[in-house]
């Protein structure tokens, strides 16, 4: 069957190609969503103040590299979370495209009225700051009262305000649950009560539920029984309506995310680089890196957007910017190869000249 290369087609059409991709004779793949946190969960845990100016950048560079849903920033406090202020100067200085979609976490009503009162200033004629944000909660009171000072279920009733208010405004709502296998204060997680929670996050509006290992403990084993339990029974939450958000502290996140594709999960959320950890997680590392995603994704049934080189030079450049090891091993694999073609094509050169200078003796 004929088909596009979808990323390339998309680069196309945002101006970002100069050259039409060809089409070519494929096999039909099934689409798996990415959504990238790197510029919000991955940066939310640095300890050095990172300018507006570099967040926009590694936005703009992560949709020139093929990535549609970005998500950007956090409408929450900056008491709490400081690297997180300045969002609304993120949101200004990216470039944003149509058909794009860059989320922003909201915790409360504050931030909402944040967020609302950004988009009202905003000229009609552009393309809008996000069309979308996220509410999070988790599966536990002791996760939830560290992150937002509440229990699960004041989180939902403050979320559910929050939810109902948004979707009036038009955006579009995503649901987190954070701790969906263990919890860093109460320990293991029954998969009934992620059910619960993600169930009531659904029925205030949520599109889709991320369930987030936050600590990164999860494995093929837990996280197969916790969607068994979660998808399972007549009261079953679809598939289609849940995404996996697995940190890679075990290095177990790639495993788990082909357990949730036999599951029927198709989307997930992952870190250029592997950014990341939670603030209110210790000891947990980022997000699973997009470039590993990409990577194990290649020459499977499934097909994700994002051009894993260009990724990988993403994830090298925030990586240097922010003077931290690339966590991605798919990505120091691919820097270590260009430095090799490098120095090839250098040797090659030099060798060139030399020949040049003897053929001229
Ligand atoms: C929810 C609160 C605000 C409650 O915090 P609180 O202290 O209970 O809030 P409050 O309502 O009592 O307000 C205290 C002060 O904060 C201000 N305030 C209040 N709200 C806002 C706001 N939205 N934006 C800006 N300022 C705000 C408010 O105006 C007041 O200011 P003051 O009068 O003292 O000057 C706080 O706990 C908070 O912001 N928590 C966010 C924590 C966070 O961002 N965690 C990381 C994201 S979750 C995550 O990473 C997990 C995830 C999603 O990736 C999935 C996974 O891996 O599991």
């Amino acid at each position: 069957m004929l088909v596009r290369n979808a990323t390339r087609s998309l680069l196309y059409r945002r101006g970002l190609l100069s050259a039409r991709p060809r089409t070519y004779a494929t096999a039909s793949r099934e689409r798996v969503r990415i959504v990238e946190v790197g510029p919000r969960d991955g940066l939310q845990n640095e300890s050095a103040v990172i300018p507006p100016e570099v967040k926009a950048e590694l936005v703009n560079r992560l949709t020139k590299a093929g990535m549609d849903i970005i998500e950007s920033g956090s409408f929450v406090s900056p008491k709490w979370v400081p690297q997180m202020a300045g969002t609304a100067d993120v949101l200004k200085l990216m470039k944003r495209h149509k058909g794009m979609h860059y989320p922003v976490l909201v915790p409360n009503m504050k931030g909402l009225e944040l967020l609302l009162d950004l988009l009202s200033k905003q000229p009609k004629s552009e393309v809008p700051y996000t069309d979308e944000i996220a509410v999070f909660t988790a599966a536990t009171d002791a996760f939830s009262k560290a992150n937002t000072n509440c229990t699960v279920a004041e989180s939902l009733e403050r979320l559910s305000a929050v939810a109902k208010r948004a979707t009036a405004e038009g955006l579009r709502v995503r649901g987190y649950v954070s701790v969906v296998i263990d919890c860093p204060y109460s320990g293991k997680v029954d998969p009934a009560k992620v059910k619960d929670v993600s169930q009531a996050l659904l029925d205030m509006g949520c599109y889709e539920i991320s369930l987030g290992d936050t600590v990164g403990t999860g494995n093929p084993t837990t996280v197969g029984t916790l969607l068994h339990t979660v998808i399972g029974g007549s009261s079953g939450i679809p598939a289609s309506k849940l995404a996996g958000h697995f940190h890679d502290t075990y290095g177990m996140a790639v495993a788990n995310i082909f357990t949730a594709l036999e599951h029927g999960v198709r989307t997930f959320d992952s870190a250029v680089g592997g950014l990341g950890g939670c603030p209110y997680s210790p000891g947990a590392t980022g997000n699973v890196a997009t470039e590993d995603v990409l990577y194990a994704l290649r020459g499977s049934q499934y097909e994700a957007p994002g051009d894993l080189e260009a990724i990988a030079e993403v994830g090298t450049w925030i990586s240097k910017t922010l003077n931290r090891p690339n966590a991605s091993r798919v990505g120091r694999a691919l820097e270590a190869r260009r430095a090799r073609e490098k120095l090839e094509k250098e040797r090659e050169n030099d060798g060139g000249a030399a020949e040049t200078i003897s053929a001229k003796l």
